[in-house]
């Protein structure tokens, strides 16, 4: 994968103002952009998505311009191919852990009858080991379950790259060693390029081969 982004944006909240000035590059499939908080690591990773437009610079993903400013090029965030994992996980409480998966499907997959029964959806309650949790809410299920579907959720719609923001801060310490170790070997087994923001320094040992580190608004250094 090959990620070249070049942004500056000016965020005003009363007097308060903050300068996201952020350049780097990469050909990694390990990305991590690591920094206190408050260092504009979000809005970055926003930015990729679509989520939030840049005053200024470029966005290219594997030779593919997803904004340009200065052509006037903003793809659309349901048109970029990339996945996003919030830090909550955003799974929708009302639908069981099936109906999550297959959400991420498109051409409104999300209200098949049976999801569990979908052959993608099926794939990938498997390779996560949800099968018995299939028809439970994200409310009955445990934090680590939440996380694997919040990923089969976002893996199933094969994205070109996954961003993960801050992906372990909602589990308890032990469970989030875990999870760190099987997001690293579900990245070399599927070869799915990811780009992850943490201020967590086990992060940056475990899942970083490219490691940026963010302040102030812009990358200061990198390994
Ligand atoms: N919509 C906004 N308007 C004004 N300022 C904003 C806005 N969104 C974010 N900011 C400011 O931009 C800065 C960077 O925010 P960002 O969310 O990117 O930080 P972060 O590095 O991801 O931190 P955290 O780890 O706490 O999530 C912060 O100072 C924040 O207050």
């Amino acid at each position: 994968m090959s990620v070249d982004v070049q942004i500056r944006k000016e965020l005003r909240a009363n007097d308060r103002v903050f300068d996201l000035n952020i350049a780097f590059s990469s050909d990694s499939d390990r990305i991590v952009l690591y920094g206190p908080s408050g260092a504009g690591k979000s809005l970055t990773l926003k930015a990729i998505a679509g989520l939030m437009t840049p005053d200024e610079g470029k966005i290219n993903l594997n030779q593919r311009t997803l904004f340009d400013a200065a052509h006037d090029i903003n793809v659309r965030p349901q048109q970029r191919n990339v996945a996003y994992l919030f830090q909550d996980y955003a799974l929708f409480p009302h639908l069981t852990v099936a109906q999550n998966i297959a959400f991420g499907l498109q051409r409104g997959c999300f209200n098949l009858r049976r999801p569990a029964a979908h052959p993608t959806v099926m794939k990938w309650l498997e390779a996560f080991g949800l099968e018995a949790t299939a028809g439970s809410y994200p409310s009955q299920i445990s934090g680590g379950q939440r996380q694997r579907v919040a990923l089969a959720r976002a893996l199933v719609a094969q994205p070109d790259i996954l961003l993960l923001d801050e992906p372990f801060s909602a589990l308890d310490l032990s469970l989030r060693e875990r999870m760190r170790h099987e997001l690293s070997e579900l990245q070399q087994q599927l070869r799915v390029p990811m780009l992850i923001i943490t201020h967590d320094p086990a992060d940056v040992d475990i899942l970083g081969d490219a490691v940026f580190e963010v302040r102030d608004g812009t990358i200061r250094q990198h390994k």
